[in-house]
């Protein structure tokens, strides 16, 4: 099967410098990958690459098997893009907006009507958009992006400013969309937020890859371990099991990889007596700092 998109030794320069050089990835049918990195990274050079708006300097990139800057294929790729500040004539309502949007894409009437639906902004439609909430602005721009019902969705910091119960409603959308077959890349700065959907992560900084993978391999590439806390109560632990040697007296604490972690907690339940910890794992957000901590002493 045909990867959605495949790079290959992508590179972009402006003038002398290098936005973004020697990058490489494929993305799948349905798979979602987090684009990360501080700013001026090179993501949104790599994202208007893959939107064929900028041409490659060096490598290749390929969506549906096309290059996607070749203006021969543009009709046929079916992207939605939804940057990060979307203009969405706050004079206009937003049936009228997306109407517009519509027009350009060559979209009926009737995929507006279906997508203010779907998003829940069909009692609005007719609303100025200046008056829509922030979430429902996000709904519209999001609306705006499935139009042609694109294989390939790619979302520049989609769950900026909306609240809590608006994300998770935004990411139940983008799983639904994923069970349909759409590849996703968001970019985003927001990794408690993306972390239990993204498939794979790719951590840039000054336009290289400075990390690629699914969780656990980020986690265990990272060397970082994980922290399993005692209660202070707890005699400290004695003993020759293996576990006790990575056992940190001082702070009533086990260090651990976190492939390790199932054994571990089976190993102090079952043999110590000891259920009552907490642990506190590697999340995308100390993988995220590990990488640029090491680009910085690099
Ligand atoms: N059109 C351009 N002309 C000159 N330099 C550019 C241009 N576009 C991007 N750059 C430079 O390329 C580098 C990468 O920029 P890019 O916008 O891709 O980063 P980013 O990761 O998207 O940043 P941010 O998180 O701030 O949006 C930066 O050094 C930027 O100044």
């Amino acid at each position: 099967m045909t990867n959605v998109v495949e790079v290959t030794q992508l590179g972009k320069h402006f003038s002398e410098q290098w936005a973004l050089r020697g990058l490489s990835f494929s993305l799948a049918e349905g798979e979602l990958l987090a684009l990360l990195g501080h700013n001026g990274a090179g993501k949104t050079t790599l994202i208007k690459q893959i939107l064929g708006l900028v041409v490659p300097d060096e490598g290749q990139v390929r969506v549906l098997g096309k290059d996607p800057a070749d203006k021969a294929h543009r009709g046929e790729l079916s992207m939605g893009y939804l940057p990060e500040q979307v203009n969405l004539y706050d004079n206009l309502s937003g049936f009228e907006v997306l109407q517009y949007f519509a027009k350009l894409r060559g979209c009926n009437d009737e995929r507006v009507d279906a997508l203010l639906q779907q998003q829940g902004l069909a009692a609005a439609a007719h609303q100025r958009v200046a008056t829509y909430s922030k979430g429902m602005k996000q709904r519209l721009g999001l609306a705006q992006a499935l139009l042609t019902k694109p294989k390939l969705l790619l979302l520049d910091e989609p769950t900026v400013g909306l609240d809590p119960s608006a994300s998770m409603a935004f990411y139940q959308q983008i799983a639904d969309l994923r069970q349909q077959g759409t590849a996703v890349i968001i970019c985003t700065h927001e990794l408690t937020l993306i972390e239990p959907h993204l498939d794979r992560a790719l951590i840039l900084a000054k336009g290289q890859n400075r990390g690629l993978g699914t969780l656990v391999e980020l986690q265990q590439r990272s060397g970082l371990r994980s922290k399993l806390q005692l209660p202070d109560s707890l005699p400290p632990l004695l003993g020759s099991d293996p576990y006790i040697r990575q056992y940190d007296r001082n702070e009533h604490a086990i260090h651990f990889a976190p492939s390790e972690q199932a054994e571990l907690v089976q190993h102090l339940c079952n043999h110590c007596g000891c259920s009552d910890f907490s642990i506190a794992t590697v999340g995308l957000g100390e993988i995220y700092h590990h990488c640029q901590q090491q680009e910085l002493s690099q």
